[in-house]
């Protein structure tokens, strides 16, 4: 293959530090396993003085396989890992830590679980809770920010310096450290033991890194200490595919690398040879609204090929109805493998739509992140709880679930029996008689319920009983945002609209929660199946054809985003996902969501105007 000039003065670089800015399918892996061949080869280095880090296990992977196949199979002793492989074995020769020192992530979870649970903390959604503490515990120390000095959006900051101090705590009785723990250990054993780091600088005198965009304050600080005296550091990126901020990545790391190594020569990678000219130019024409970034004019290295397609629908579903029907026909009429078609949608949540549609019309896939099952959110289980009792199935956990949603203010321990009797309940409070009418009112909703289909049923929770309000103040009293949960309400009665009887429901229910769990075990790589990914695990594909769906304000970008930098960040998944695409790029949206008027993404304006 014949490089461009941008990828030989890159591949050729000799000596001292390096940026080169790549953008999308400018042969980025091509020009680190080039490199890394004319170092050995041209420049005599030693293949043991190389080390080339990578984001991922499987970048790693693929990295080495690209290399080996360039030196026809022979296998040298070249240093591919990622950082935390690279760090732990350096920690292992000072510590002599072995693998089951590193704390699983199980292991993680139930500590945090444990420390929650004896220091009592509210929140709505265990799992949620103590998944956005984890990663908020990674980014203080992926930052290398004093605790003092953090904050948590997830509860007060006593509590989380408790949890952080228990946690901790826990770690070290253990003896065990956590994926951030070789990270700060690696800095530290290298500030106090000069001679340890000497030695690794002497091992490695060329470091090449990948995907430099993604890179944490403490990651760069160990590489700068490491790549010392002669800072032959070579690193490749591209600001505008930064989407990680939200688990520490600093793209400003990248923007400001010329700054910290004021000799660093610079090229820019801005051939595209993966997508058609169409591709290329939309999505250049998305990215250009990113007021904080490096701009670089991307060309494509290929014809102008097919426009790309974007078409509005009424309702998500008949948006689906559509894809299933042309990827469906590619596949049969045109003979594209499924592997090469993928969805690509902002979010996990979203998929449920598509996943169901697929099942109906057996269209094989398969996801790269496990979906949630919405039937197992604790709004879903609410539902089902009122619906149980309703049929007569009056199990005391049912009870308990919903009896104060909304607060009917009756305390627990008056449902002391399994299965509860109402009547007995009701003798109990003979006395009590705003208490007894709370309990009749109870009793005619579920009467009412009973002979009720699964929309009506959920409309009159919401309404009539008052499970709405429940909501919101229950949203406000935690200071979450109460749209987010009437979603799962909306999304419910949404799916609900296609089954008479809650016994069907009930029976599409368990079929699709299992063929969910089956698919979410399944290799992703491995698998025969369309391609369903959130544009975050989309990060470095390719393939022929890519559907981004639900192409709507809200979504994308997300309501979440509130400041310019989160829009930014929202433009840039939306670029990433573009940009995955080799020939054919289709952007769907709706005129409606959950029955009410949503409108098309600005993204899909930004690019079509270009
Ligand atoms: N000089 C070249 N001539 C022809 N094809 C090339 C050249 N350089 C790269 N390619 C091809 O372009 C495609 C994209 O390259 P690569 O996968 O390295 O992109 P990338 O920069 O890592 O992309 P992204 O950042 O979007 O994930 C590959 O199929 C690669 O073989």
């Amino acid at each position: 293959m014949q490089v461009d000039s941008a990828q030989k003065k890159a591949i050729e670089h000799d000596r001292g530090p390096m940026l080169v800015l790549a953008g999308p399918g400018s042969g980025k892996t091509l020009v680190i396993t080039r490199r890394t061949q004319w170092l050995i080869e041209k420049a005599g280095v030693a293949p043991g003085n190389i080390l080339v880090v990578t984001f991922t296990r499987a970048a790693a992977g693929e990295m080495r396989s690209r290399f080996d196949r360039l030196m026809d199979g022979r296998h040298l002793p070249v240093s591919f890992g990622t950082f935390h492989a690279v760090f732990f074995t350096i920690l292992k020769y000072a510590y002599n830590y072995r693998v089951d020192n590193i704390l699983s992530e199980d292991e993680k979870y139930g500590i945090l679980r444990d420390i929650v649970h004896q220091i009592d903390v509210e929140m709505d959604d265990e799992k949620d809770f103590l998944m956005n503490i984890a990663g908020e515990i990674s980014r203080v120390k992926g930052d290398m920010m004093p605790l003092e000095h953090f904050y948590s959006a997830n509860c007060s900051k006593d509590v989380f310096e408790d949890i952080y101090a228990g946690y901790e705590q826990k770690l070290r009785r253990m003896r065990r450290l956590d994926y951030d723990d070789m990270l700060v250990q690696t800095w530290q054993l290298f500030k106090e033991r000069p001679d340890i780091l000497l030695a690794w600088q002497k091992k490695y005198t060329y470091i090449l890194i990948d995907e430099f965009q993604d890179i944490n304050r403490i990651q760069y600080e160990i590489i700068r200490m490491l790549a010392r005296p002669e800072n032959n550091l070579f690193v490749v990126g591209d600001d505008d595919q930064s989407i990680y901020r939200f688990r520490g990545a600093r793209p400003e790391i990248l923007l400001g690398f010329t700054k910290d190594y004021p000799g660093a020569e610079m090229t820019v990678l801005n051939r595209n040879y993966r997508s058609t000219g169409s591709i290329v130019a939309r999505a250049e024409g998305l990215i250009r609204h990113n007021e904080h970034r490096y701009a670089k004019h991307m060309t494509a290295s290929r014809e102008k090929g097919r426009e790309v397609f974007v078409k509005a629908f009424k309702k998500p579903t008949d948006q689906y109805l559509k894809m299933i029907r042309e990827i469906v026909d590619m596949h049969e009429q045109q003979g594209i493998a499924w592997e090469q078609i993928a969805v690509i949608f902002r979010t996990n949540i979203q998929m449920s739509g598509l996943v169901e549609q697929f099942m109906v019309y057996n269209v094989p896939f398969v996801m790269k992140d496990s979906v949630p099952n919405i039937y197992e959110h604790w709004i879903a289980k609410d539902i089902f709880a009122y619906m149980n009792i309703a049929f007569g199935n009056n199990s005391r956990a049912d009870y308990l679930r919903i009896i104060n949603r909304p607060n009917r203010y009756i305390s627990r321990s008056y449902l002391d029996e399994d299965p509860v009797n109402l009547s007995n309940v009701k003798d109990y409070l003979e006395n009590r008689e705003w208490m007894m009418e709370r309990i009749e009112q109870l009793e005619y909703d579920l009467y009412m319920l009973a002979s009720m289909g699964p929309y009506p049923a959920i409309q009159y929770i919401r309404h009539s009983i008052g499970y709405d309000e429940y909501l919101k103040e229950y949203a406000m009293g935690r200071g979450i945002k109460g749209d987010d949960l009437l979603e799962v309400l909306d999304e419910l009665m949404d799916k609900s609209h296609a089954y008479k009887t809650w016994e069907e429901w009930f029976k599409a229910i368990e079929q699709y929660s299992e063929t969910l769990k089956i698919r979410s075990r399944q290799r992703f790589e491995a698998a025969e199946g369309v391609r369903l990914l959130t544009m975050h695990g989309a990060k470095g594909l390719e393939y022929d054809v890519v559907y981004i769906p639900d192409a709507n304000d809200g979504l994308m970008p997300h309501k979440k985003a509130a400041t310019e930098s989160d829009k930014e960040e929202e433009r840039r998944m939306f670029y990433v996902a573009m940009t995955r695409a080799k020939n054919d790029l289709r952007v769907y949206f709706t005129r409606e969501r959950y029955g009410k008027a949503s409108e098309m993404s600005p993204f899909v304006g930004e690019f079509l105007a270009f």
